[in-house]
């Protein structure tokens, strides 16, 4: 690690004004000075200086939901309804999956993530200890929890699994990884499991991530079968009151709404995905007035097809306006926030990550600015937000570490990846070619 000089670059701190050549000095994992040129300490040596006057650096992204080694079946279930696309699609598929299978899925979605600027995700899905163990190695940043199905009987098993991962996993790489439990749905759980969920996250000390009114169809079958809709069911259970991150919260209603704030809920905003599944928009202009954390995530690669949060942040703004018909709603200060402090809150972290701050952990992006399609800054929030590609990316800092440098990743082996992603994707259904020029 050591100390690493950022110069003249152009800051969007996020917790404050834009600042125009500034500096940002990193000392091991934790910021050192952000600000103004000149205000680094007399006498104070860098080991790496990064002459960034075409960059912008701005707090690395916060993917708030999705499923990582789902890159595996990117493409590999389009254009269904989500209860037909995960019950005669995916969990077919899934059942199949292996730990490797998991692990190298997941290093695909790192790969991605890391070149499009996401420094830290939430995730759940099965196999989650091959899940940390690429994350450790990536150097990136995740909270991690065991997806857990309480229908049949391995729900028992399960939650000893998601137990195991929290008490092995939790603070590993350096405090890099962090975990949650993860009760996968009001319909996949029934009440008396959600309930045994949460008392075992609670005896834990740790949050709750699950799947929330994804659909009109879950709202309506959920208040059928129990008498109240996933989010009265979720609170009448007592989920709230552990740290609870809620994916998608599509189908609201106020009172819901007042709900979520009142009880500081995350709610993890997936637009694209819901676009794509037509699952409905979530009324995230609403939720913001009322007060509730909505962070940004983009769902697995085989619902959104990519994990490019600079997307996802374009699509969360331009959604907002075009649902509500006001396009003041989520401007680009706000999408920003939503992508990197509130996503880090969503997670607990917000003490540590989300924005550049003296003291905070140095998790950090450098775009760079010299482009066409970034030119000019009128307005560098605005650029970003409306007008950036996950491809602009450039530099991504984790916890003081440099895990890519003019676009180069450093902390893995692409070829290797692609490689195994190949052979393991298509294993049992087709065969995939890997052109020579991609071979590891
Ligand atoms: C139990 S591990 C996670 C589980 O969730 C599935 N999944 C992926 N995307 C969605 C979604 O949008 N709604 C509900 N469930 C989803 C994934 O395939 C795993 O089975
Ligand atoms: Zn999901």
């Amino acid at each position: 690690m050591g100390k690493i000089l950022i110069k003249d670059c152009t800051i969007v701190p996020i917790s404050g004004p834009v600042i125009e050549e500034g500096v940002i000095a990193i000392n091991d994992d934790r910021l050192h000075y952000v600000g103004p040129a000149g205000g680094v300490p007399a006498g104070w040596q860098a080991d790496t200086v990064i002459e960034a006057g075409d960059m912008v650096a701005l707090p690395g992204l916060v993917n708030s939901h999705t499923h990582a080694a789902m890159t595996l079946l990117r493409s590999f279930a389009d254009d269904l309804p989500l209860k037909q696309w995960l019950e005669e699609k995916i969990w077919p598929r899934e059942a199949k999956l292996e730990r490797e299978d998991i692990y190298w899925g997941t290093k695909l979605a790192l790969l991605e993530m890391i070149r499009s600027g996401t420094t830290t995700f939430a995730d759940m899905y099965f196999h989650m200890d091959a899940v940390a163990e690429a994350v450790v190695e990536a150097g990136l940043r995740a909270c991690l929890s065991q997806g857990l199905i309480g229908f049949q009987d391995r729900g028992g098993q399960r939650l000893a699994t998601g137990v195991s991962l929290v008490k092995e996993w939790h603070g590993a790489g350096d405090g890099r990884v962090t975990t949650m439990l993860g009760p996968h749905a009001p319909y996949t759980c029934p009440p008396e499991y959600l309930t045994k969920v949460a008392e075992t996250a609670a005896g834990l000390g740790v949050g709750l991530h699950i799947h929330l009114a994804e659909t009109k169809e879950e709202v309506e079958n959920v208040r059928a079968q129990y008498g109240y809709t996933p989010v009265a069911l979720a609170a009448k259970l007592g989920l709230f009151e552990l740290p609870t991150l809620a994916a998608h919260c599509v189908h609201l209603t106020t009172e819901e709404i007042a709900l979520l704030a009142e009880k500081k809920v995350g709610v993890a905003h997936c637009p694209e995905s819901n676009l794509k599944l037509a699952s409905g928009v979530a009324p995230v202009a609403a939720m913001l007035a009322a007060g509730v954390n909505v962070a940004i995530g983009t769902d697995g690669a085989a619902s959104n097809n990519n994990l490019d949060m600079v997307a996802e942040m374009r699509t969360c703004a331009l959604l907002a306006k075009g649902i509500t018909g006001d396009p003041t709603v989520v401007p680009a200060h706000q999408a920003l926030v939503m992508a990197t402090l509130n996503g880090a809150r969503a997670l607990g972290l917000e003490k540590e990550i989300g924005t550049l701050e003296a003291g905070k952990k140095a998790d950090l992006i450098l775009v760079n600015k010299h482009q066409p399609h970034l030119m000019p800054p009128h307005d560098v929030e605005a650029n970003l937000v409306y007008a950036a590609r996950g491809s602009d990316v450039d530099t991504v800092i984790v916890n003081g570490k440099i895990l890519m440098a003019a676009g180069e990743v450093k902390t893995m082996d692409a070829g290797e990846i692609y490689a195994q992603v190949m052979k393991r994707a298509g294993r049992g259904q087709k065969k995939f070619h890997l052109l020579p020029r991609l071979r590891g």
